[in-house]
């Protein structure tokens, strides 16, 4: 799997073209939606070591807020690579655990088998110290703009971690309508698989780096 800053792959496709390929490759069986989320997972650490070589040199301390959707699935597999890497991982979730679409579910429940999820009240707390803050909150599903409970928590974040979206900026539609910028995760460097979204070329000289994992799409 390569990562890199294009990905050697210059497309642009919106979030429906984005779903309606990913729909096609399962449909096809060509591959499952589970393996897609672990090479997407394993594509956001690709893509941290290749940012920031030392970041993932010496274990430290991960948080990772997974929202109700497959963008939280891969928080999930995140999770769960980072902790067999030797970090010290707090995974916290927004919204009900038990109903996730199920390759999420699958994930969640392959992480609860060796680590806790947090509720999301407790999501500040939980930053605390953190030299590494996962966004898995919102990929390319939100659909209408943070409630302030997920809004707030988005300003709390650590200026001082890694700060690291997967997919796209929480708080931000992935077709490139800001919704509402400022309450948007403050990555730092935003993954996204197979190719850019909109909203990736609108950020492109806002300072955050992105990086597209090839998922074998
Ligand atoms: N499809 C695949 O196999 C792969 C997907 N990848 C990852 O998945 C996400 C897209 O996942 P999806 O579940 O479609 O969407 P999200 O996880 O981004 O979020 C959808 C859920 O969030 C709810 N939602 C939307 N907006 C809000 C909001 N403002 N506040 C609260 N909740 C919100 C939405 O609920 P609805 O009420 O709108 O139904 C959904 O529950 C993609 O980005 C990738 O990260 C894998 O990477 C590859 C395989
Ligand atoms: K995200």
């Amino acid at each position: 799997m390569k990562t890199s800053a294009t990905g050697g792959n210059d497309e642009i496709l919106t979030a429906a073209q984005m779903q309606a390929l990913e729909k096609q490759a399962m449909a096809s069986g060509m591959v499952t939606g589970i393996a897609l989320m672990e090479r997407a997972g394993e594509g956001v650490l690709q893509a941290i070591s290749r940012q920031w070589p030392d970041v993932l040199a010496a274990p430290g301390r991960a948080c990772i807020l997974c929202g109700p959707g497959n963008n939280g699935g891969d928080g999930y597999v995140i999770a769960r690579l980072l902790q067999g890497q030797g970090w010290a991982v707090t995974v916290v979730a927004l919204g009900a655990t038990d109903r996730l679409p199920p390759d999420a579910q699958t994930n969640h429940d392959r992480w609860t088998a060796r680590g806790e999820v947090m509720p999301w009240p407790e999501a500040a707390s939980a930053m605390e110290g953190a030299d590494l803050v996962i966004d898995a909150v919102f990929g390319i599903g939100l659909t209408r703009p943070l409630s302030p409970a997920v809004a707030r928590v988005m300003d709390q974040v650590p200026r001082k971690a890694r700060r690291v979206s997967v997919d796209v900026p929480s708080g931000i539609l992935a077709d490139g309508q800001t919704l509402t910028r400022d309450a948007a995760f403050p990555a730092e460097l935003a993954v996204t698989f197979h190719c850019r979204k909109p909203v990736h070329v609108a950020l492109a000289d806002s300072g955050m780096a992105v990086a597209i994992a090839d998922i074998g799409l």
